[in-house]
C-alpha cells in the first residue's frame, strides 16, 4: 500500500465554523447493547440507550449532514481497507496487544467485513458453569458502544493528525480503528501523527478530541479535564507547532469533579463571531482558569477568563448563554449536550431540538433562526448561507451516551476561512 503521509494531504481542517466538505461518523448499532445497568458507568454511559430510536435519530442526523457535506462511515472505510494483508495485520496484531486473547489466529482466517462487525460489535466468550450460574456474559473482543462519538478518537489539526490517548480502556480500540484509517485509507491522505495515543498508554497521559477546539490556523483550545492530562497536553504542543502550525493553545482548566467531561461540552464555536457556552464556568467567580502556552517560548501566563485570553489574541467573541439566563435551565441544558454544536457552515449549526432555551437564546441575541429537522429535510424551510441558522434534531435517545452534535461528527475536511 502507498503511504498516506508521501502524496499531498487531502485533510485539512483550521476552524471549527468553515464549510465542512468531508465529516466521518458512525451509525450506532448493536455494539450499544452490551450496556446494562450493572455495567453502564465502565462503558461511561449515564443511561441505557434504546437502540432502534437512537438508530433513527442519528440517520437523521446524517441526513442533514448529507445536505452540506460527504458524510464518511467509519465501517465502509475499514471495509475499503480491511483486505490488504498490511491493514489486516496491523488491526488484528494491536487490537490483539489491547484485549489479548485466544482469538488472534481465528481472527487472520474470517472475512472482512466480518472481523469489522467483531472489532466494533466485541465479540462474547463462551459461557463457562460459574459465569452461566451467575448469568454473566463476558467478552473476547470488547464492544465499542462509545465509537459513535466520533469526534474523540482522533483530531485532525491542519494537515495533520492526532490519534487520541483515551482516558478509559473501553475506548482504547477506537484509537487504533482511526489510527488504521488515517495510516492506510487513500481518501484520508495526511501530513503525518502530531501525537499517536496508541502508543500511549500511561493513565496520566492522555487526550480526547473533545477537549481539542480549533479557533483559527494559529491557535487552539485545549480543555483540561477528567479526559485529558496536563502531561500529555504538554507532550503534545511541541508537535501542534511543528507539524500543525498552532503557535498558541490556550488550556482550559476544567474542574476536576464536572458534569462537563470534556471542554466542547460547554464551548462550542456557532459562528465566526459568536460561541455558546455554559455560563457559570465563563462568567462570576466560578470561571475557570485559562493558561496561555507558546509553545515557541516554552513559557506560560495565567488569564483569568477565556474571553480576555481570546481578546488578547485578537479573537473578539460573542458568548450565547446554553440555558438562557435562568440557572437551572442552564445546568439542565448542559447535561443535555446543550452547548455541543456541530457547524456546516459559518453561523449554521446542527443541535439537540430539546434545548429549547438555549436555541432561543441563539434567536433573541445573535439573529439565528430555529429550522425544525423535519422541515429541513422535506425543503419545507430552506437554509440559506449566509443567514444565522440553528437546524434541531431529536436526540433524545443519542444524549444518554453523553454526547451532541459535535461529539458525533469529526470533520476531516473544512474549508479554510482566514
Ligand atoms: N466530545 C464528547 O464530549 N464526547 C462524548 C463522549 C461520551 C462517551 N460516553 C464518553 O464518556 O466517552
Amino acid at each position: 500500500m502507498s503511504e498516506n503521509t508521501t502524496q499531498r494531504p487531502t485533510v485539512r481542517v483550521t476552524s471549527e465554523i468553515g464549510p465542512l466538505r468531508t465529516v466521518i461518523c458512525h451509525a450506532p448499532g448493536p455494539e450499544l447493547l452490551a450496556v446494562t445497568p450493572s455495567n453502564r458507568e465502565q462503558y461511561l454511559y449515564d443511561d441505557i440507550i434504546d437502540l432502534p430510536q437512537a438508530q433513527s435519530e442519528h440517520q437523521q442526523f446524517r441526513a442533514i449532514l448529507s445536505r452540506f457535506c460527504e458524510v464518511l462511515n467509519v465501517r465502509d472505510l475499514l471495509a475499503e481497507i480491511v483486505d490488504e494483508p498490511e491493514v489486516r495485520k496491523f488491526l488484528i496484531n494491536r487490537v490483539m496487544e489491547v484485549a489479548p486473547s485466544e482469538l488472534g489466529g481465528v481472527l487472520h482466517e474470517i472475512p472482512g467485513p466480518q472481523l469489522i462487525k467483531q472489532f466494533i460489535e466485541g465479540k462474547e466468550a463462551p459461557q463457562g458453569p460459574i459465569s452461566k450460574m451467575l448469568h454473566k456474559v463476558s467478552y473476547e473482543l470488547p464492544p465499542l458502544p462509545n465509537l459513535f462519538f466520533t469526534r474523540d478518537a482522533a483530531m485532525v489539526v491542519n494537515d495533520a493528525v492526532i490519534i487520541g490517548a483515551m482516558r478509559y480502556a473501553v475506548r482504547w480500540t477506537e484509537e487504533l480503528l482511526m489510527k488504521a484509517l488515517f495510516l492506510y485509507h487513500p481518501m484520508l491522505r495526511n501530513g503525518g501523527f502530531i501525537y499517536d495515543g496508541t502508543e500511549e498508554h500511561r493513565s496520566d497521559w492522555t487526550i480526547e478530541g473533545g477537549d481539542v477546539i480549533i479557533v483559527r490556523p494559529d491557535l487552539a483550545l485545549v480543555g483540561l479535564s477528567e479526559r485529558s492530562s496536563p502531561a500529555a497536553i504538554e507532550g503534545l504542543v511541541d508537535g501542534l507547532r511543528e507539524k500543525a502550525g498552532i503557535e498558541h493553545v490556550l488550556v482550559v482548566v476544567l474542574p476536576t469533579e464536572s458534569p462537563a467531561i470534556h471542554l466542547d461540552m460547554i464551548f462550542t464555536m456557532v459562528d465566526t463571531t459568536h460561541c455558546v457556552v455554559y455560563p457559570p464556568y465563563f462568567f462570576g467567580p466560578q470561571r475557570l482558569p485559562v493558561l496561555h502556552y507558546r509553545p515557541e517560548q516554552k513559557g506560560i501566563r495565567a488569564h483569568d477568563d477565556l474571553f480576555g485570553a481570546l481578546k488578547q489574541l485578537g479573537v473578539d467573541l460573542e458568548p450565547i448563554w446554553c440555558g438562557g439566563h435562568h440557572p437551572t435551565q442552564q445546568e439542565r441544558e448542559q447535561w443535555s449536550s446543550g452547548c455541543n454544536f456541530v457547524a456546516v457552515r459559518p453561523g449554521i449549526v446542527l443541535g439537540y431540538s430539546r434545548n429549547e432555551a438555549t436555541m432561543r437564546e441563539m434567536q433573541d441575541r445573535a439573529g439565528f433562526r430555529i429550522v425544525d429537522a423535519i422541515d429541513f429535510l422535506t425543503g419545507k424551510e430552506v437554509v440559506r448561507e449566509g443567514e444565522r441558522s440553528v437546524i434541531a434534531f431529536s436526540g433524545a435517545e443519542l444524549v444518554r451516551g453523553g454526547g451532541g452534535g459535535r461529539c458525533m461528527t469529526m470533520p476531516v475536511c473544512r474549508d479554510d476561512i482566514w
